[in-house]
């Protein structure tokens, strides 16, 4: 199911000014696969996000999205190939209703017909558990139901890759557990997901495999079993010596 590369990364780069924020990292996302990125405040995690979506610019390296060498491409045609990024902070339009702000997504992310959208965005509001506030204002929305929202316009847009910064901030740990239930939701529409998150117990129940930065370099990749048990980790990220 994950063997296909779909994003590959080498000997990416990037500083600001004389600080090295990212140094010489290589990683491949596979098709339809979860990857939890990991790593202590400040490490570059969404530096790396950036990159990827072509808000920043490398200094160095090469990314490969299905094949296509993505880094001197603006962002929208990022965008257009299907890569689309969620906020730390969700980004609705905050005074149109929950289903106008999908059909945004659809229409205009996906470019599909308005009738179509209808059908595919009535839908994701079922599957995220939105349906009963279709009319609501984005911006009347509670946190969760906001997440709830932004997963559901990453389902609408039809994106390939899904790049997700910290959605689990600021949840409960039951509220938290509807997130995870709703990224594993999106990844069954064959969307690929990188998951940034600090919330520990989200990202291992539904990460194929994690990767850690910290200070700009990859120092961890594999199993979440795996590098959650790697001591290296285990000291920068949750400050245990072995
Ligand atoms: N535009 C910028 N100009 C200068 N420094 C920046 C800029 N963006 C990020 N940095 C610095 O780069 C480093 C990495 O930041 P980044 O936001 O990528 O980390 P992060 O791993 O996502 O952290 P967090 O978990 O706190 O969100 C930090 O030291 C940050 O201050």
């Amino acid at each position: 199911m994950h063997d296909q590369v779909l994003l590959k990364a080498e000997g990416l780069s990037k500083s600001f000014g004389a600080i090295r924020v990212i140094h010489d990292v290589g990683f491949e996302v596979h098709t339809n696969e979860v990857l939890g990125l990991l790593g202590p405040n400040g490490a570059g995690k969404t530096t790396l996000f950036n990159l990827i979506s072509g808000d920043l610019k490398l200094d160095a390296g090469e990314l490969l999205f299905a094949g296509a060498v993505l880094q001197h491409e603006p962002p929208y045609k990022r965008c257009k190939r299907g890569i689309g990024r969620t906020y730390q902070i969700p980004k609705p339009y905050g005074g149109m209703t929950t289903f106008e702000n999908l059909m945004v997504a659809a229409m205009f992310g996906a470019s599909r017909s308005e009738r179509s959208a209808n059908d595919h965005c009535a839908q994701i509001l079922e599957d995220c558990g939105l349906a009963d506030k279709a009319n609501k204002t984005a911006g009347s929305l509670t946190l969760l139901d906001r997440k709830r929202l932004e997963m559901a316009r990453a389902m609408a847009s039809d994106p390939k890759l899904r790049l997700l910064d910290e959605i689990a901030g600021g949840l409960t740990e039951h509220e938290s557990h509807v997130l995870v239930d709703l990224v594993k939701k999106v990844r069954r529409r064959n969307v690929t997901v990188v998951w940034i998150e600090h919330v520990l117990n989200a990202i291992m129940a539904a990460a194929d495999r994690m990767m850690v930065l910290n200070f700009g370099e990859k120092i961890a990749e594999g199993t979440p079993q795996a590098v959650i048990a790697d001591p290296n980790v285990r000291r920068v990220y949750m400050g245990i010596e072995a």
